[in-house]
């Protein structure tokens, strides 16, 4: 059995206290994109994983599909399986690529053993691999909020609009990137400002990773400051960075950026 784990890019992320399990509350919104890993899962006599398309780095004990079927098989008396991971979503790239893998992961077991496994038996298992990885379940817009892990569904319909990424070739660690961000409370909530027409996001809607990320990495400000010179109604970085993400009303011609970063056209 196959399914298709897809990225996800945040719109907005508010960072607001430390936490004393070491982990941040934050606020953010999540929207699922179109750029997409493919996932095989087929039942053999002994556990193995293989990987194709993009290196993933670390071990593949710590692959967050393999911990996924270790954490499932804790509970559940499964057979031992071969996990095929086509991988095309970039890696550190703060597109959640490898929380979706494991998200996805927990879906495509519950369906091919038919585990009977309810949503929130899938989100307290996601959970379990990764704040990220919990949205991937049922992996609609949400506003997040605590560790990112807690949601209010919201309505957002970005599909008359152009959604272009561009990855810089730097790959950030998530941790790294919360180690240099000093929390801060918010005076309106993300779950309003969102509301609000897409061309005012500019003004009202931050990435608090962005500062110091821009400042160690100048190319990547200066990725964002090109879609909106290319006519973005709005553009951020994602997540923890490295990519940068522009809303267009029609898809935009970026062929200079193009020289040097891969750009995925409406995702
Ligand atoms: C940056 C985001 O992608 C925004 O959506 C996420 O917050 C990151 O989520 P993630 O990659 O699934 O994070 P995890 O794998 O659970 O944690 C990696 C590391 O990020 C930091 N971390 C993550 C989430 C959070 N709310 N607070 C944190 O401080 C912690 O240092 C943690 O050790
Ligand atoms: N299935 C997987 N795909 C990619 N990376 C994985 C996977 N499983 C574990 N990892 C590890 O997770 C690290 C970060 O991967 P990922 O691409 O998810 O980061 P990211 O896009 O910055 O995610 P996020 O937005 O959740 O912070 C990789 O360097 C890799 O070591």
């Amino acid at each position: 059995m196959i399914n298709f784990p897809n990225a996800k890019i945040n719109i907005g992320l508010n960072i607001t206290e430390r936490r004393s399990d070491g982990y941040h509350n934050l606020e953010t919104i999540f929207y699922p994109v179109q750029i997409k890993d493919a996932l095989e899962v087929i039942e053999v006599p002994e556990l193995s994983f293989e990987s194709s398309g993009l290196d993933i780095p670390g071990r593949v004990e710590d692959n967050l599909c393999v911990k996924g079927y270790h954490l499932l098989k804790k509970d559940f008396d499964l057979p031992p399986v071969k996990i095929h991971l086509h991988k095309n979503i970039p890696i550190g790239a703060g597109l959640g690529g490898g929380s979706a893998d494991a998200a996805f992961f927990i879906r495509l077991m519950n369906d091919k053993f038919e585990m009977g496994l309810t949503i929130d038996q899938q989100l307290g298992y996601a959970r379990k691999l990764g704040a990220d990885c919990a949205f991937f379940i049922e992996n609609k817009p949400v506003f997040a909020f605590e560790k990112g892990d807690e949601f209010e569904p919201v309505k957002l319909d970005l599909s008359a609009y152009s959604i272009v990424l561009v990855m810089p070739d730097i790959h950030i660690s998530t941790s790294e990137a919360y180690g240099g961000v000093k929390p801060t409370p918010v005076s309106q909530s993300l779950y309003d400002l969102i509301y609000e027409p897409i061309g005012a996001w500019k003004k009202s809607i931050k990435n608090d990773f962005e500062n110091n990320i821009f400042k160690n990495h100048p190319e990547i400000r200066g990725a964002k400051a090109a879609l909106y010179d290319a006519g973005a109604l709005y553009a951020s970085m994602s997540g923890s960075g490295a990519s940068v993400f522009g809303i267009f009303s029609k898809a935009p011609d970026l062929g200079y950026l193009e020289q040097t970063n891969q750009v995925f056209y409406n995702i």
